[in-house]
């Protein structure tokens, strides 16, 4: 499988005295399915917004399809971005338009600033949507403000804006942190189904490590900013999960309890 990703010694200091993230060396490639694990303040989101520059780091390189993302100028880093889906934990999605159009902004990258201005999406990328809403089960809230959907159903639509981008790969910085078991379920199933039927390779944070051992084909586990295991679902034995949570053990402990009454 061909590269898609590729970090060099890594590192974000927000301040002299926080390392966030120090990554010596961590390639994604084409489809792969990757749940990034790892205690509160961890890195998880500053390695995630690190790679379509959300964050700006502080040393290395980070390669995405032979560009470098850290050093690529304006227009060259829209490229990189309409290559990258994003979904996020508190959905991002504009809350006085309909679904269809939060799903439409998808396209935006694809689109003339003028065309993007006056909403000026063509038929197809407006049947596509409308189908990715079908997929995932909202075919009746196409219409709807987004603000009049729930939780479940808004990250959803951020699921959908995210496919619509038709990108390479898919970062979700913590996409079922704010749901409830029920909801996580139907929106890990969407994001993982139509990442898997589309060949997209994906970057998710989660919080829950039986939520990764379910959905991932590899799990990358990170501690004060490092990388402490990187391997398969079935690599990632009980002792070497707590290693990775050492000290914030009750953070496992919860998940547990959260998932017993899912
Ligand atoms: N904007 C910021 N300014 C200063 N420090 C920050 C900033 N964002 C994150 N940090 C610090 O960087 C470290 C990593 O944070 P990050 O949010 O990446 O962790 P995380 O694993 O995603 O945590 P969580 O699971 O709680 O969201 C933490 O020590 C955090 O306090």
């Amino acid at each position: 499988m061909t590269n898609l990703l590729t970090i060099r010694n890594l590192k974000k200091q927000y301040s002299s005295s926080t390392t966030a993230l120090d990554i010596d060396h961590l390639q994604v490639k084409e489809r792969e399915f990757i749940a990034v694990i790892g205690p509160s303040g961890a890195g998880k989101s500053t390695l995630l917004r690190s790679i379509n520059r959300l964050v700006e780091t502080t040393e290395g390189s980070i390669e995405f399809l032979g560009c470098r993302v850290d050093q690529a100028r304006a227009k060259e880093l829209r490229k990189v971005r309409s290559q990258i889906g994003m979904i996020f934990q508190h959905y991002n999605l504009v809350n006085r338009l309909s679904v269809l159009e939060n799903v439409l902004h998808g396209r935006l990258g694809y689109m003339s600033s003028w065309a993007g201005v006056f909403n000026r999406y063509s038929e197809s990328d407006r049947q596509e949507a409308i189908a990715l809403l079908h997929k995932v089960g909202l075919e009746n809230e196409v219409y709807k403000r987004a603000d009049e959907l729930s939780g479940g159903q808004m990250q959803r639509v951020g699921v959908c804006r995210a496919l619509a981008q038709k990108p390479q790969l898919i970062l979700a910085d913590e996409p079922i942190a704010s749901l409830d078991p029920r909801s996580s379920t139907v929106v890990m199933d969407a994001i993982h189904r139509n990442c898997t039927e589309q060949g997209i390779a994906c970057l998710v944070n989660l919080h829950q490590v039986e939520v990764a051992k379910r959905y991932a084909s590899r799990i990358i586990g990170i501690k004060g900013g490092k990388i402490l295991f990187d391997g398969p679902p079935e690599a990632l034995t009980e002792e070497r999960a707590s290693h990775i949570y050492e000290g914030k053990e009750s953070e496992m402990i919860e998940q547990s309890k959260e998932l017993m009454y899912a």
